[in-house]
Protein backbone atom coordinates (compact mmCIF):
# COMPACT_ATOMS: atom_id res chain seq x y z
CA UNK A 1 0.00 0.00 0.00
CA UNK A 2 1.70 3.49 -1.04
CA UNK A 3 -0.39 6.94 -0.23
CA UNK A 4 1.31 9.56 -2.58
CA UNK A 5 0.51 13.06 -1.62
CA UNK A 6 1.03 16.28 -4.19
CA UNK A 7 1.11 19.97 -2.29
CA UNK A 8 -0.01 22.26 -5.30
CA UNK A 9 -1.49 19.55 -7.29
CA UNK A 10 -4.07 21.66 -9.15
CA UNK A 11 -0.92 23.80 -10.65
CA UNK A 12 0.54 23.72 -13.72
CA UNK A 13 3.14 20.80 -12.32
CA UNK A 14 0.59 19.47 -9.84
CA UNK A 15 -2.05 18.57 -12.39
CA UNK A 16 0.16 16.53 -14.87
CA UNK A 17 2.09 15.25 -12.08
CA UNK A 18 -1.05 13.75 -10.45
CA UNK A 19 -2.19 11.80 -13.38
CA UNK A 20 1.14 10.33 -14.33
CA UNK A 21 0.89 9.11 -10.51
CA UNK A 22 -3.13 8.28 -10.89
CA UNK A 23 -1.63 6.09 -14.14
CA UNK A 24 1.11 4.52 -11.55
CA UNK A 25 0.17 1.19 -10.27
CA UNK A 26 2.67 0.86 -7.23
CA UNK A 27 -0.01 4.36 -5.92
CA UNK A 28 -2.91 2.97 -3.91
CA UNK A 29 -3.97 5.58 -2.73
CA UNK A 30 -3.54 9.78 -4.06
CA UNK A 31 -3.87 12.73 -2.23
CA UNK A 32 -4.58 16.04 -3.44
CA UNK A 33 -3.85 19.68 -1.64
CA UNK A 34 -3.80 23.00 -3.40
CA UNK A 35 -4.99 26.56 -2.09
CA UNK A 36 -7.86 26.34 -5.28
CA UNK A 37 -9.35 23.93 -7.24
CA UNK A 38 -8.57 20.39 -5.83
CA UNK A 39 -11.35 18.77 -5.37
CA UNK A 40 -12.28 19.07 -9.25
CA UNK A 41 -9.19 17.79 -9.87
CA UNK A 42 -10.17 14.94 -8.05
CA UNK A 43 -12.82 14.24 -8.97
CA UNK A 44 -11.59 14.48 -12.47
CA UNK A 45 -8.41 12.03 -11.97
CA UNK A 46 -10.98 9.54 -9.95
CA UNK A 47 -12.51 8.47 -12.80
CA UNK A 48 -9.69 7.02 -14.19
CA UNK A 49 -9.94 3.49 -14.34
CA UNK A 50 -6.50 2.60 -12.01
CA UNK A 51 -6.74 1.19 -8.32
CA UNK A 52 -5.57 4.41 -6.45
CA UNK A 53 -8.24 6.05 -4.31
CA UNK A 54 -7.88 9.86 -5.17
CA UNK A 55 -9.33 12.47 -2.55
CA UNK A 56 -8.71 16.54 -2.85
CA UNK A 57 -8.50 18.89 -0.09
CA UNK A 58 -8.75 22.50 0.63
CA UNK A 59 -7.95 24.90 3.28
CA UNK A 60 -11.27 25.54 5.62
CA UNK A 61 -13.21 28.72 4.08
CA UNK A 62 -12.86 32.10 5.48
CA UNK A 63 -14.84 32.21 8.72
CA UNK A 64 -14.88 28.43 9.62
CA UNK A 65 -14.26 27.08 12.80
CA UNK A 66 -11.76 24.38 11.59
CA UNK A 67 -8.14 25.20 12.03
CA UNK A 68 -6.26 26.75 8.96
CA UNK A 69 -4.45 23.40 8.57
CA UNK A 70 -7.49 20.94 8.42
CA UNK A 71 -7.38 20.46 5.03
CA UNK A 72 -3.80 20.34 4.76
CA UNK A 73 -3.54 17.50 7.49
CA UNK A 74 -6.61 15.38 6.05
CA UNK A 75 -4.47 15.51 3.03
CA UNK A 76 -1.17 14.33 4.73
CA UNK A 77 -2.49 12.05 7.02
CA UNK A 78 -0.49 8.16 6.33
CA UNK A 79 1.13 9.29 3.52
CA UNK A 80 4.19 7.64 2.45
CA UNK A 81 5.65 10.08 -0.06
CA UNK A 82 4.87 13.75 -0.61
CA UNK A 83 5.59 15.55 -3.42
CA UNK A 84 5.64 19.38 -3.27
CA UNK A 85 5.34 21.69 -6.41
CA UNK A 86 3.53 24.29 -4.54
CA UNK A 87 4.62 28.25 -5.47
CA UNK A 88 5.02 30.38 -8.06
CA UNK A 89 7.23 29.93 -11.25
CA UNK A 90 9.49 32.90 -12.94
CA UNK A 91 8.71 34.70 -15.65
CA UNK A 92 11.30 36.30 -17.89
CA UNK A 93 13.78 38.00 -16.17
CA UNK A 94 13.65 36.43 -12.76
CA UNK A 95 15.93 34.70 -10.89
CA UNK A 96 14.88 30.86 -9.37
CA UNK A 97 16.25 33.05 -6.60
CA UNK A 98 13.84 35.70 -7.00
CA UNK A 99 11.00 33.41 -6.14
CA UNK A 100 12.46 33.11 -2.69
CA UNK A 101 10.26 35.98 -1.33
CA UNK A 102 7.05 34.05 -1.72
CA UNK A 103 7.96 30.15 -2.43
CA UNK A 104 10.10 30.12 1.05
CA UNK A 105 6.95 30.76 3.11
CA UNK A 106 4.54 28.51 1.18
CA UNK A 107 7.35 25.55 1.79
CA UNK A 108 7.69 26.28 5.46
CA UNK A 109 4.03 25.94 6.27
CA UNK A 110 3.98 23.26 4.06
CA UNK A 111 6.42 21.20 5.65
CA UNK A 112 5.07 22.28 9.14
CA UNK A 113 2.17 19.98 8.43
CA UNK A 114 4.53 17.29 7.04
CA UNK A 115 6.23 17.58 10.55
CA UNK A 116 3.19 17.63 12.27
CA UNK A 117 1.38 14.88 10.61
CA UNK A 118 3.27 12.32 8.18
CA UNK A 119 7.03 13.07 9.69
CA UNK A 120 8.55 9.82 8.50
CA UNK A 121 7.50 10.10 4.74
CA UNK A 122 9.54 10.91 1.73
CA UNK A 123 9.38 14.31 1.23
CA UNK A 124 10.47 15.44 -2.54
CA UNK A 125 10.60 19.07 -3.09
CA UNK A 126 10.46 20.63 -6.39
CA UNK A 127 9.28 24.16 -5.66
CA UNK A 128 11.85 26.50 -6.27
CA UNK A 129 14.39 27.84 -5.68
CA UNK A 130 15.15 23.78 -4.46
CA UNK A 131 18.71 25.56 -3.47
CA UNK A 132 16.95 26.94 -0.70
CA UNK A 133 13.72 25.04 0.10
CA UNK A 134 14.88 21.61 0.15
CA UNK A 135 17.18 23.00 3.55
CA UNK A 136 13.91 25.12 4.28
CA UNK A 137 11.86 21.89 4.86
CA UNK A 138 15.04 19.99 6.67
CA UNK A 139 15.01 23.29 9.19
CA UNK A 140 11.58 22.66 10.00
CA UNK A 141 11.43 19.45 10.75
CA UNK A 142 14.67 19.57 12.69
CA UNK A 143 12.49 22.06 14.66
CA UNK A 144 10.12 19.47 15.49
CA UNK A 145 12.75 16.83 16.05
CA UNK A 146 11.88 14.87 13.33
CA UNK A 147 14.67 15.44 10.37
CA UNK A 148 15.20 12.14 9.03
CA UNK A 149 18.41 13.38 6.08
CA UNK A 150 17.49 9.99 4.37
CA UNK A 151 13.87 11.01 3.83
CA UNK A 152 14.38 14.81 1.83
CA UNK A 153 15.09 14.98 -1.13
CA UNK A 154 15.56 17.77 -4.01
CA UNK A 155 13.73 16.67 -6.76
CA UNK A 156 17.44 18.13 -9.30
CA UNK A 157 15.39 14.81 -12.17
CA UNK A 158 14.45 17.43 -14.83
CA UNK A 159 18.58 18.46 -15.31
CA UNK A 160 19.21 14.26 -15.49
CA UNK A 161 16.10 14.27 -18.29
CA UNK A 162 17.55 17.16 -20.29
CA UNK A 163 20.88 16.16 -19.65
CA UNK A 164 19.93 12.84 -22.01
CA UNK A 165 17.98 14.56 -24.19
CA UNK A 166 20.15 17.28 -25.26
CA UNK A 167 23.18 14.92 -25.44
CA UNK A 168 21.26 12.72 -28.10
CA UNK A 169 20.63 15.67 -29.93
CA UNK A 170 24.21 16.79 -29.90
CA UNK A 171 24.81 12.82 -30.89
CA UNK A 172 22.23 13.47 -33.84
CA UNK A 173 19.98 10.26 -33.07
CA UNK A 174 17.20 11.11 -30.61
CA UNK A 175 16.81 7.09 -30.20
CA UNK A 176 20.03 6.92 -28.04
CA UNK A 177 18.72 8.86 -25.51
CA UNK A 178 17.00 6.07 -23.39
CA UNK A 179 20.53 4.94 -23.14
CA UNK A 180 21.87 8.16 -22.25
CA UNK A 181 22.25 9.12 -18.84
CA UNK A 182 24.47 11.80 -17.38
CA UNK A 183 24.93 12.30 -13.84
CA UNK A 184 23.82 16.14 -12.81
CA UNK A 185 24.99 17.08 -9.43
CA UNK A 186 25.40 20.47 -7.33
CA UNK A 187 22.61 22.43 -7.20
CA UNK A 188 19.39 23.12 -9.22
CA UNK A 189 19.99 26.75 -11.18
CA UNK A 190 21.85 28.18 -13.35
CA UNK A 191 25.95 27.56 -12.41
CA UNK A 192 24.77 24.98 -9.93
CA UNK A 193 24.00 22.20 -12.21
CA UNK A 194 26.54 20.24 -13.11
CA UNK A 195 26.56 17.72 -15.71
CA UNK A 196 29.33 15.29 -15.48
CA UNK A 197 29.64 14.78 -19.41
CA UNK A 198 32.69 12.55 -18.70
CA UNK A 199 30.56 10.04 -17.07
CA UNK A 200 27.73 9.95 -20.17
CA UNK A 201 26.96 6.11 -20.42
CA UNK A 202 27.05 7.04 -24.45
CA UNK A 203 30.33 8.54 -24.41
CA UNK A 204 30.72 12.08 -26.58
CA UNK A 205 32.94 11.42 -29.30
CA UNK A 206 36.57 13.04 -28.63
CA UNK A 207 36.61 14.71 -32.35
CA UNK A 208 33.64 17.39 -30.52
CA UNK A 209 35.30 20.67 -30.36
CA UNK A 210 35.28 22.62 -27.26
CA UNK A 211 32.75 25.19 -28.06
CA UNK A 212 30.10 22.28 -28.76
CA UNK A 213 30.59 21.20 -25.39
CA UNK A 214 30.85 24.01 -23.76
CA UNK A 215 27.47 25.34 -25.00
CA UNK A 216 26.14 21.62 -24.71
CA UNK A 217 26.64 22.53 -20.58
CA UNK A 218 25.18 25.77 -20.49
CA UNK A 219 22.51 24.15 -22.58
CA UNK A 220 21.72 22.18 -19.40
CA UNK A 221 22.52 24.79 -16.63
CA UNK A 222 20.39 26.79 -18.45
CA UNK A 223 17.43 24.78 -19.44
CA UNK A 224 14.95 25.98 -17.45
CA UNK A 225 15.10 29.85 -18.95
CA UNK A 226 14.60 28.06 -22.66
CA UNK A 227 11.17 27.03 -21.04
CA UNK A 228 10.58 30.07 -19.27
CA UNK A 229 11.64 32.17 -22.58
CA UNK A 230 9.11 30.44 -24.77
CA UNK A 231 6.30 30.43 -22.36
CA UNK A 232 6.79 34.25 -22.66
CA UNK A 233 4.93 35.17 -19.14
CA UNK A 234 2.80 31.87 -18.57
CA UNK A 235 5.04 30.35 -16.54
CA UNK A 236 7.81 27.58 -16.89
CA UNK A 237 8.61 23.85 -17.20
CA UNK A 238 5.54 21.92 -15.76
CA UNK A 239 5.11 18.80 -18.24
CA UNK A 240 8.65 18.06 -18.74
CA UNK A 241 8.99 18.51 -14.70
CA UNK A 242 5.79 16.31 -14.34
CA UNK A 243 7.55 13.38 -16.34
CA UNK A 244 10.97 14.08 -14.55
CA UNK A 245 8.67 14.60 -11.04
CA UNK A 246 6.87 11.07 -11.50
CA UNK A 247 10.00 9.49 -12.44
CA UNK A 248 11.77 10.41 -9.84
CA UNK A 249 8.82 9.80 -7.14
CA UNK A 250 8.31 6.22 -8.97
CA UNK A 251 12.21 5.18 -7.92
CA UNK A 252 11.08 6.38 -4.37
CA UNK A 253 8.38 4.11 -4.08
CA UNK A 254 10.14 1.13 -5.63
CA UNK A 255 13.45 1.34 -3.07
CA UNK A 256 10.46 1.83 -0.02
CA UNK A 257 8.47 -1.02 -1.07
CA UNK A 258 11.96 -3.03 -1.13
CA UNK A 259 13.73 -2.80 -4.72
CA UNK A 260 17.25 -2.53 -4.67
CA UNK A 261 20.05 -0.39 -6.80
CA UNK A 262 18.12 2.54 -8.15
CA UNK A 263 20.77 5.14 -8.38
CA UNK A 264 20.01 8.76 -9.02
CA UNK A 265 21.40 11.53 -8.16
CA UNK A 266 18.98 13.81 -6.03
CA UNK A 267 19.52 17.18 -3.80
CA UNK A 268 20.67 16.10 -0.59
CA UNK A 269 22.04 16.44 3.27
CA UNK A 270 25.46 15.03 2.98
CA UNK A 271 27.13 15.47 6.57
CA UNK A 272 24.37 13.26 7.88
CA UNK A 273 25.62 10.14 5.44
CA UNK A 274 29.48 8.38 5.52
CA UNK A 275 29.58 9.02 1.56
CA UNK A 276 28.16 12.84 2.04
CA UNK A 277 31.19 13.20 4.60
CA UNK A 278 33.91 12.15 1.86
CA UNK A 279 32.52 14.16 -1.10
CA UNK A 280 32.79 17.49 1.07
CA UNK A 281 36.67 16.50 1.67
CA UNK A 282 36.92 15.85 -1.88
CA UNK A 283 35.35 19.42 -2.55
CA UNK A 284 37.26 20.66 0.44
CA UNK A 285 34.09 22.21 1.38
CA UNK A 286 31.55 21.87 4.41
CA UNK A 287 28.72 22.02 2.04
CA UNK A 288 25.78 20.87 3.75
CA UNK A 289 23.13 20.26 0.51
CA UNK A 290 24.47 18.99 -2.76
CA UNK A 291 23.06 17.03 -5.55
CA UNK A 292 24.75 13.53 -5.87
CA UNK A 293 24.25 10.13 -7.02
CA UNK A 294 22.03 8.56 -4.48
CA UNK A 295 21.48 4.54 -3.43
CA UNK A 296 17.97 4.65 -2.55
CA UNK A 297 16.88 1.62 -0.44
CA UNK A 298 13.36 1.27 1.76
CA UNK A 299 14.56 3.95 4.24
CA UNK A 300 15.14 6.54 2.03
CA UNK A 301 18.68 7.57 1.13
CA UNK A 302 20.68 3.79 1.53
CA UNK A 303 24.08 5.84 0.42
CA UNK A 304 25.75 8.73 -1.13
CA UNK A 305 28.10 7.53 -3.62
CA UNK A 306 31.21 9.47 -5.25
CA UNK A 307 31.01 11.91 -7.49
CA UNK A 308 33.41 9.68 -9.83
CA UNK A 309 36.71 10.91 -11.30
CA UNK A 310 36.17 14.67 -12.57
CA UNK A 311 37.81 16.04 -15.19
CA UNK A 312 39.60 19.33 -14.56
CA UNK A 313 37.15 21.34 -16.71
CA UNK A 314 34.43 19.27 -14.07
CA UNK A 315 36.14 20.29 -10.94
CA UNK A 316 36.49 23.76 -11.87
CA UNK A 317 32.79 24.17 -12.76
CA UNK A 318 32.09 22.33 -9.44
CA UNK A 319 34.43 25.10 -7.71
CA UNK A 320 32.58 27.95 -9.19
CA UNK A 321 29.04 26.69 -8.13
CA UNK A 322 30.36 25.97 -4.48
CA UNK A 323 29.77 30.24 -3.18
CA UNK A 324 26.36 30.53 -5.01
CA UNK A 325 25.71 27.47 -3.26
CA UNK A 326 26.07 28.17 -0.16
CA UNK A 327 24.66 31.59 -0.22
CA UNK A 328 21.52 29.58 -0.82
CA UNK A 329 21.48 26.79 1.84
CA UNK A 330 22.61 29.70 4.54
CA UNK A 331 19.37 32.24 2.89
CA UNK A 332 17.27 29.17 3.56
CA UNK A 333 18.35 27.95 7.02
CA UNK A 334 18.62 31.49 8.14
CA UNK A 335 14.98 31.99 7.17
CA UNK A 336 13.81 29.00 9.54
CA UNK A 337 16.44 29.41 12.48
CA UNK A 338 16.62 32.95 12.59
CA UNK A 339 13.25 34.64 10.66
CA UNK A 340 13.36 38.09 10.23
CA UNK A 341 10.47 40.05 12.21
N1 LIG B 1 12.64 21.44 -9.38
C1 LIG B 1 12.49 21.70 -10.64
O1 LIG B 1 13.22 21.17 -11.49
C2 LIG B 1 11.40 22.60 -11.10
C3 LIG B 1 10.72 23.38 -10.20
N2 LIG B 1 9.70 24.20 -10.62
C4 LIG B 1 9.02 25.00 -9.59
O2 LIG B 1 7.79 24.38 -9.23
C5 LIG B 1 6.90 25.37 -8.67
C6 LIG B 1 5.51 25.24 -9.25
O3 LIG B 1 5.51 25.55 -10.62
P1 LIG B 1 4.14 25.51 -11.47
O4 LIG B 1 3.37 24.28 -11.18
O5 LIG B 1 4.49 25.82 -12.87
O6 LIG B 1 3.37 26.76 -10.83
P2 LIG B 1 1.77 27.03 -10.81
O7 LIG B 1 1.59 28.45 -10.40
O8 LIG B 1 1.16 26.59 -12.10
O9 LIG B 1 1.26 26.05 -9.67
C7 LIG B 1 1.59 26.21 -8.36
C8 LIG B 1 0.41 25.77 -7.51
O10 LIG B 1 0.77 25.96 -6.14
C9 LIG B 1 -0.41 26.35 -5.47
N3 LIG B 1 -0.13 26.94 -4.18
C10 LIG B 1 0.26 28.21 -3.88
N4 LIG B 1 0.37 28.37 -2.56
C11 LIG B 1 0.06 27.17 -1.99
C12 LIG B 1 -0.03 26.71 -0.66
N5 LIG B 1 0.23 27.50 0.38
N6 LIG B 1 -0.40 25.42 -0.47
C13 LIG B 1 -0.66 24.61 -1.50
N7 LIG B 1 -0.60 24.99 -2.78
C14 LIG B 1 -0.26 26.27 -3.02
C15 LIG B 1 -1.07 27.31 -6.43
O11 LIG B 1 -2.45 27.49 -6.12
C16 LIG B 1 -0.86 26.58 -7.76
O12 LIG B 1 -1.93 25.72 -8.08
C17 LIG B 1 7.58 26.72 -8.96
O13 LIG B 1 8.22 27.18 -7.79
C18 LIG B 1 8.60 26.38 -10.02
O14 LIG B 1 9.68 27.28 -10.04
C19 LIG B 1 9.31 24.24 -11.92
C20 LIG B 1 9.95 23.46 -12.86
C21 LIG B 1 11.06 22.62 -12.53
O1 LIG C 1 13.45 27.38 -14.76
C1 LIG C 1 12.57 27.40 -13.86
O2 LIG C 1 12.25 28.38 -13.22
C2 LIG C 1 11.89 26.11 -13.55
C3 LIG C 1 12.91 25.08 -13.31
O3 LIG C 1 13.45 24.94 -12.22
C4 LIG C 1 13.39 24.33 -14.47
O4 LIG C 1 12.74 24.31 -15.52
O5 LIG C 1 14.48 23.72 -14.35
Amino acid sequence: MVKAVVLGAAGGIGQPLALLLKANPLVTELSLYDIVNTPGVAADLSHISTQSKVTGYLPPPKGSDLPADDGLKKTLAGADIVVIPAGIPRKPGMTRDDLFKINAGIVRDLATGIATTCPKAAVLVISNPVNSTVPIVAEVLKKHGVFDPKKVFGVTTLDVVRASTFVAEVLGDLSLVSKVSVPVVGGHSGVTIIPLLSQSTVPLPSSLDQSTVDALIKRIQFGGDEVVKAKDGAGSATLSMAYAGALFAENVIKALKGATGIVVPTYVNLSAHEGGQVIQKELGSSIEYFSVPVTLGPNGVEAINSLGSLSSHEQSLISAALPELQESITKGVQFIQAPKL
